[in-house]
């Protein structure tokens, strides 16, 4: 488990037996799950959703938000989005020296991967902190916004298209709670969509069935940017196996074609919420994936841990890329995949699109062994065994899988 992780907010682990068999638990019915009529609440929040004192946001949105100088430089940042990202991200960076809340790195991809000093940054990047802005990646920002309005469409249908679109028991596709609710006793101000990227028009022809346009819409976005993201996740991966000293080929030839893996969009919805500081949109958790990455528009709300919370500020047409447990446990603990959580606010609605960039579901992986003087940490296992565990145990997942 990640060092940056030990004394963090968040459940109780899990003890992990040692010698169970991973039950098959992960993939669980989510028939409980009910839309909620968030746009119903008015003035207090409904008990289920407080949550307790230890785990609630320990700054406000508005304090985030004026932390970060956001609305005073609201001006000058529009002016500063028609001259272009590069901008923006270096008026960020001068935000960063007046505020400790912004400092995940950034990384300007726009010399490509080819480029060892963006090897290097991204490999810095992966090693301190686990997550990073990427700017200049490649994804046009259009397509970057229509993803989000698409998101939105999808969070507006009815209760009952919702219901009628739930996950089902053995899959991941559908409306339903955060996949982590079961690790909390208090609900998140949040519902979420998932869709694996292999079959993006047959689930947007069900949500959208009398709406060809609305159907159209979101498979042609959503498309695109599976297309585009591929591309992006597996040149980011290639780079930081080279930081591994791993040829590329070598290890697409024992463990998997980068390329090959699945993909999911994870899509989140937080409506505005009555009392923002007594609940939280989601809860404290680690990817279970290679490699994610989050789209959040132009809101507040990710935070991610690093010895306290700390805001990730949105600049513009930016990605977050987060590292995820699998590529934590496959570099035998070199790359972090760093706890965070999402805080919800009293004004707005926010959205974030996630994409899940996991390894081939049943494929072994060994821990790589390039440069790894004492052995690996962890067992050999797949993705589908670690996402078992993980739902079993939680954060002892990492555990779990130890060498002991
Ligand atoms: O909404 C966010 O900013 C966080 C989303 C997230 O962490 C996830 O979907 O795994
Ligand atoms: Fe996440």
């Amino acid at each position: 488990m990640s060092p940056s992780v030990v004394s963090s907010p968040g459940p109780q682990q899990v003890e992990s037996p040692e010698q169970s068999p991973v039950p098959d638990v992960y993939l669980r019915s989510e028939q409980d799950y009910r839309p909620y009529p968030f746009e119903q609440v008015r003035g207090s929040l409904p008990e289920a959703y407080v949550w307790p004192e230890e785990l609630r946001p320990t700054r406000s949105y508005e304090e985030g938000v004026a932390e970060n100088a956001w609305e005073e430089e609201e001006e000058e940042e529009e002016e500063e989005q028609a001259e272009g990202a590069e901008e923006a991200i270096g008026s960020s960076k001068e935000k960063e020296e007046e505020s400790d809340m912004m400092n995940i790195p950034v990384v300007d991809l726009s010399e490509g991967v080819e480029s060892e000093a963006v090897r290097t940054a991204i490999v810095t990047a992966c090693q301190e902190w686990g997550v990073f802005y990427v700017a200049n990646h490649g994804v046009p920002a259009q397509v970057l916004q229509r993803a989000h309005r698409a998101a939105s469409r999808v969070f507006r249908l009815s209760p009952d298209a919702k219901a009628a679109n739930a996950r089902r028991a053995g899959s991941l596709s559908g409306f339903g709670k955060p996949h982590i609710s079961k690790f909390y006793d208090s609900l998140m101000w949040s519902e979420g969509f998932t869709v694996a990227c292999d079959s993006i028009a047959t689930l947007s022809r069900r949500l959208f069935p009398a709406d060809p346009a609305a159907h159209l819409y979101f498979t042609s976005t959503f498309e695109e940017y599976a297309g585009a993201l591929r591309e992006l996740s597996s040149k980011i991966l290639g780079a930081l196996l080279l930081g591994l000293n791993v040829d590329v080929k070598r290890f697409e030839s024992t463990h998997f074609e980068l390329r090959d893996c699945p993909s999911y969009f994870h899509l989140n919805y937080y409506p505005p919420c009555p009392q923002p500081m007594m609940t939280i949109g989601l809860a404290p958790h680690t990817d279970s994936t290679l490699l994610t990455i989050l789209y959040q528009g132009d809101d507040f709300g990710l935070e991610t841990w690093k010895g306290q919370w700390k805001l990730v500020a949105p600049i513009k047409d930016s990605l977050i890329v987060h590292v995820g447990d699998l590529l934590q446990i496959i570099s035998n603990d070199k790359y972090k995949s760093p706890l965070h959580r999402a805080l919800v606010n009293k004004r707005k609605e926010r959205l974030s699109v996630v994409y899940l960039y996991p390894p081939p579901a049943t494929k072994t992986l060994y821990p790589i062994e390039e440069g790894i003087d004492s052995g690996s940490l962890y067992k050999p296992l797949s993705w589908l065994d670690y996402v078992q565990a993980k739902g079993k145990y939680f954060m002892g997942a990492f555990e779990y899988f130890k060498n002991k």
